[in-house]
């Protein structure tokens, strides 16, 4: 035993590694982005496979359907529970004028001609007119310089009657997301996105200014449906700035057990199969089937991705990331795609819009 013990100890002390070392230095240099690789990892896009190539699920035996009846899915009605947060804001909104003669105000950056972006801005705009919140918004043609949205950015952070900034998001491919987002002040920064908020949300102790809205949205739907989130096991598909990220941050404040699968994972379904609660948030219709599924798991579906569709108003329809009817079969709850998570994300603007207003008022 001593003689083997000695014989790894010389190993161990002795095996000389330059390979290791030469890897090491190499590769810890910033690349050409500025990442240091080596620390970080490689900056690598999330690309999903396309769900057309995963086979549907064999469909259940006819004897098991009928257990199936038993366990009746609760549809989480986004709609009425963002009607409810909205009348809250609605009425501090009336007290915030009564009192001190103000209102908050919200600023929205517009870039490009995106029909769902549009769309989405026409109806952040139409909630805060129905809470008593002033808007506005800039809107840019897709060809326009960073400079421009920046300067855009800068006289709303210096404009005091403008208490949020919110650019929409996904911002045209030559346009560099950090330097716009970067620019929005900290106080300002209602989506949530500025890395100190992130940041903040990150560390147990500290308090963000602002959590991202789908985050807060995915833990309000969660919470108003009675479903328990401390010390179960949630799984969060996607890790995206704008939801993955912020809400598995969140919900670790509310101590859950998060797993977070994304593009590069192995065997996505074997880690969502053991959640009790999943959120999609990857953007691709119909990546979760519902043999990915726990029977009885929570289902909050965040993706709301455009299919093209003529026959439509607005040429295209939503849908979720879930497949809804196989999920309906398994699940204990689920939110609908439209209907669920996208009009609580714009109830939480409106109240993150309110407290930014209430920062800046000295009112918090
Ligand atoms: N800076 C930034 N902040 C965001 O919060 C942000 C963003 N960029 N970019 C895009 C995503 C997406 N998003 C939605 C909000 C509401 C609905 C929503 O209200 N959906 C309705 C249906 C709307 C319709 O039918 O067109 C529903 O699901 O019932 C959807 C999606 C916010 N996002």
């Amino acid at each position: 035993m001593r003689a083997l013990l000695s014989k790894l100890n010389k190993e161990l002390v002795w095996t000389p590694r330059p390979i290791v070392f030469k890897a090491f230095f190499s590769s810890n240099r910033a690349g050409k982005n500025g990442r240091k690789d080596y620390i970080l990892g490689p900056d690598l896009p999330d690309l999903w496979p396309s769900p057309t190539s995963t086979p549907p699920p064999p469909p259940p035996p006819p004897s098991q359907s009928k257990v199936d009846e038993k366990l009746v899915p609760t549809i989480i009605d986004g709609r009425s529970i963002a009607e409810e947060i909205r009348s809250s804001v609605a009425e501090e909104v009336r007290q915030m004028k009564y009192s001190i003669d103000k209102v908050p105000g919200l600023a929205v950056i517009l870039v490009g001609q995106r029909r769902d972006s549009q769309s989405y801005v026409r109806s952040k705009i139409k909630a805060c007119q129905e809470a008593g919140i002033t808007s506005q918004v800039a809107e840019f043609p897709e060809d326009c310089t960073e400079d421009e949205i920046v300067n855009a950015v800068t006289s709303f952070n210096e404009d005091p009657s403008v208490h949020g900034i919110l650019v929409q998001l996904p911002l045209p491919q030559h346009v560099d997301d950090e330097k716009i987002l970067g620019a929005i002040s900290l106080e300002k920064d209602v989506d949530g996105f500025h890395p100190l908020n992130v940041g903040n949300l990150a560390m147990n102790d500290r308090e963000p200014l602002f959590v991202s809205c789908s985050a807060r949205a995915c833990v309000e739907l969660l919470l108003r449906s009675d479903v328990k989130i401390i010390g179960k096991n949630v799984a969060i598909i996607g890790r995206s700035k704008v939801v993955g990220l912020p809400t598995s941050l969140l919900l670790q404040r509310h101590h859950a057990t998060v797993s977070i699968v994304h593009a590069f994972t192995e065997n996505p379904e074997d880690i969502t199969r053991e959640a009790d609660i999943v959120i999609s948030a990857a953007g691709v219709p119909g990546l979760v089937r519902g043999s990915w599924l726990k029977k009885g798991a929570v289902v909050i579906d965040v993706g709301t991705n455009p299919i093209e569709d003529p026959e439509r108003k607005h040429g295209y329809f939503l849908t979720g990331d879930v497949c809804y009817l196989e999920a309906l079969r398994v699940v204990s709850a689920i939110t609908p795609v439209p209907g669920g998570v996208g009009p609580v994300t714009i109830a939480m603007l409106l109240s993150n819009t309110l407290d930014a207003a209430k920062l800046a008022y000295g009112l918090s």
